[in-house]
């Protein structure tokens, strides 16, 4: 990662510890009951999943004859759907390369921080934790887990 990456990663980093400082304190550590009113802590996790992504590749099999775009696939064709591609995709995504956690957040000045982009599988941009009936059970589980662990270390 190069200069403008590591400044990106630390001006972040501040950002965690000023939110963790306001609303957890100094001298406690980040609760689960916490996270909710920890909105940027939580974009970074996202973006975490956006930029690294832990499983790049997931896999379906098609029950039918079907044409994806100008493809046609055959039933019983394995198919494999690269979440990595999807999400560093410059049509979908601004600055794919860069690592800005903002871009799951809006109205950064208002009392309200709404979330754009729920983990739920729902958005096709966005599929960390894959999409549908095969999606990862233990997404809520896993992202609390890290959002808990960071909030903590940092
Ligand atoms: C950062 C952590 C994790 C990531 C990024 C992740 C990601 C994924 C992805 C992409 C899939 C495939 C979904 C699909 O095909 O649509 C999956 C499946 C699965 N994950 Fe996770 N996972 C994580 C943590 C966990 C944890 C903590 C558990 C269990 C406690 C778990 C249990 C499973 C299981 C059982 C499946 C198979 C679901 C099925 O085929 O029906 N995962 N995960």
């Amino acid at each position: 990662m190069g200069h403008d990456g590591a400044h990106q990663l630390s001006t972040c980093l501040l950002k965690i510890k000023e939110e963790i400082d306001f609303i957890v304190g100094f001298t406690r550590l980040v609760k689960e009951l916490n996270v909710p009113n920890l909105p940027y802590l939580q974009a970074v996790v996202k973006e975490t999943l956006r930029f690294h992504t832990s499983t790049p590749l997931i896999i379906r099999e098609c029950i039918q004859d079907c044409k994806i775009d100008s493809y046609d696939i055959k039933a019983n064709t394995r198919v494999m759907i690269s979440v990595f591609a999807i999400m560093q995709d410059s049509n979908l995504w601004e600055d794919p390369n860069e690592f800005i956690p903002e871009r799951f957040l809006v109205n950064l000045c208002e009392k309200t921080v709404d979330h754009v982009m729920e983990m739920k599988g729902q958005d096709f941009r966005y599929v960390p934790f894959g999409s549908g009936m095969r999606r990862c059970p233990g997404a809520a589980l896993a992202s609390m887990v890290m959002q808990i662990t960071i909030g903590r270390l940092v």
